[in-house]
């Protein structure tokens, strides 16, 4: 039997995100939540014509002076009248530009003696923001996109204090295994340290989620349930580990007593094979691979996602960019392969190198790695200098 691609796996993940919930915030609580209803702009910024530079206020067919200086403009404090032919307003950055005036002049062009002004240079343009030229009241920032620290400071401008963002969903992380111990404590003899759960908590936290990080479960039937009683009230359950074939693997058997709803069980992705999905009742269930690199890599292609699409965001998929080999590659087999590489700067573009280790224990290597570079099923032999498709990992 064919297993299922990437691609379809994907999109049956997503397919888990129930309709995001709403709920209000302020804007100083609003960074990197997901919009979910359109922000609509109060004002119209600049809200009138505006200074963008330190000078002089004046009419261009009165250049080059020199001119009478009779009054001034600062931010927040207008001239008191036009500007009359023949006359020029000093004025700051930020301030509204007097009617009659159609320049604005720095004062590096300009020659000040006395109460007259004269301008030295023609200046290249008129320094002058136009009303509206940034945004106009009732102009939109679109739902589905998660804020930027340049979108709060837009909404910001926009007069709009708070706005409607997807509820942060509670994603429980079940570790598991009789081999793991917490860290900090001393590994006894077979015992490792649990690392899958932490990094994948934080990895839930850098998607916007909440991540409930649950008591590590053994290999048992009994602990697992346990495990699974703990995560209930949360939107999604994570688990990690016991996905494949071993006589300890447990965790496909019991979440199918549980009443799994199964969506897949096993991709053609290397590394990443034993990836589960499903739903258990009000939750969504994703089952990782045990081994730490499988699990960093399936969470940022699958589990990143269903935590962005759960709080709303229509682009919730890690973008995929294109360069250049860094080095000759052997023919891939049947799976889709992600392999840990290194980015540079290279004549036609960015370079990706692969790491020759792509044994999918070794954290120090996705520690290191900077890129995911992407070869589809069957993909032939690749000499270096190839186009290759990748995937950057944020720091
Ligand atoms: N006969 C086969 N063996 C394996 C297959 C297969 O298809 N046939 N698949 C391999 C693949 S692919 C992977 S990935 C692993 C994943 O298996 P499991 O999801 O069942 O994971 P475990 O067996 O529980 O653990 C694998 C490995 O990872 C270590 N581990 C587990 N949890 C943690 C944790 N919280 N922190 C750190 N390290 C953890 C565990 O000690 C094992 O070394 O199976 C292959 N085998
Ligand atoms: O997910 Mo497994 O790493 O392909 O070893």
């Amino acid at each position: 039997m064919s297993l299922l691609t990437v691609e379809d796996a994907l999109a049956l993940v997503l397919g888990l995100a129930p309709a995001p919930q709403a709920e209000d915030v302020d804007l100083s609580d609003a960074g990197g939540r997901v919009l979910l209803s359109d922000a609509v702009a109060r004002i119209t910024q600049p809200p009138f014509d505006s200074a963008a530079m330190d000078g002089y206020a004046l009419r261009a067919a009165d250049l080059p002076g020199p001119l009478p200086v009779v009054g001034e403009a600062a931010a927040g404090r207008a001239l008191a009248a036009p500007l009359a032919p023949g006359t020029a307003a000093r004025i700051f950055t930020g301030a509204p530009v007097p009617a009659g005036a159609d320049i604005v002049v720095m004062q590096e062009h300009a020659r000040r003696e006395g109460d007259r002004v004269t301008i030295a240079s023609a200046p290249g343009h008129d320094n002058i923001r136009r009303r509206g030229s940034d945004f106009a009241e009732g102009d939109r920032l679109a739902a589905g996109r998660r804020l930027s620290a340049a979108d709060i400071g837009l909404l910001a401008a926009m007069n709009v204090p708070r706005v409607t963002v997807g509820r942060a969903p509670v994603v429980a992380v079940l570790a598991g295994g009789d081999e793991l111990v917490r860290p900090g404590e001393a590994p006894g003899p077979g015992q490792i340290v649990s690392s899958n759960d932490l990094a994948i908590a934080a990895l839930v936290a850098a998607a916007g989620g909440v991540p409930r990080i649950l008591p590590l479960a053994r290999d048992s039937e009994a602990s697992l349930r346990a495990g699974f009683a703990a995560a209930e009230g949360s939107d999604l359950l994570v688990t990690i580990g016991g996905a494949s074939v071993g006589d300890h693997d447990l965790i496909g058997r019991v979440a199918a007593d549980l009443g799994m709803a199964r969506a897949f069980h096993r991709i053609a992705m290397r590394p990443g094979k034993p990836l589960m999905a499903g739903r258990l009742g009000d939750m969504a269930l994703l089952g990782l691979p045990g081994n730490p690199v499988s699990a960093i890599v399936t969470a940022i292609l699958f589990l990143q996602p269903l935590v962005r699409r759960m709080q709303g965001d229509a682009t919730p998929v890690p973008p995929l960019r294109h360069g250049r080999l860094g080095r000759a590659l052997g023919p891939e087999g049947d799976r889709q392969h992600y392999q840990r590489a290194t980015l540079s700067d290279g004549p036609d573009g960015v370079i990706v190198t692969p790491f020759p280790d792509q044994d999918s224990a070794r954290l120090s290597l996705m520690a290191e790695a900077q890129a995911l570079l992407v070869r589809a099923p069957g993909d032939p032999a690749r000499e270096a200098g190839a186009p290759v498709a990748y995937i950057p990992l944020p720091r």
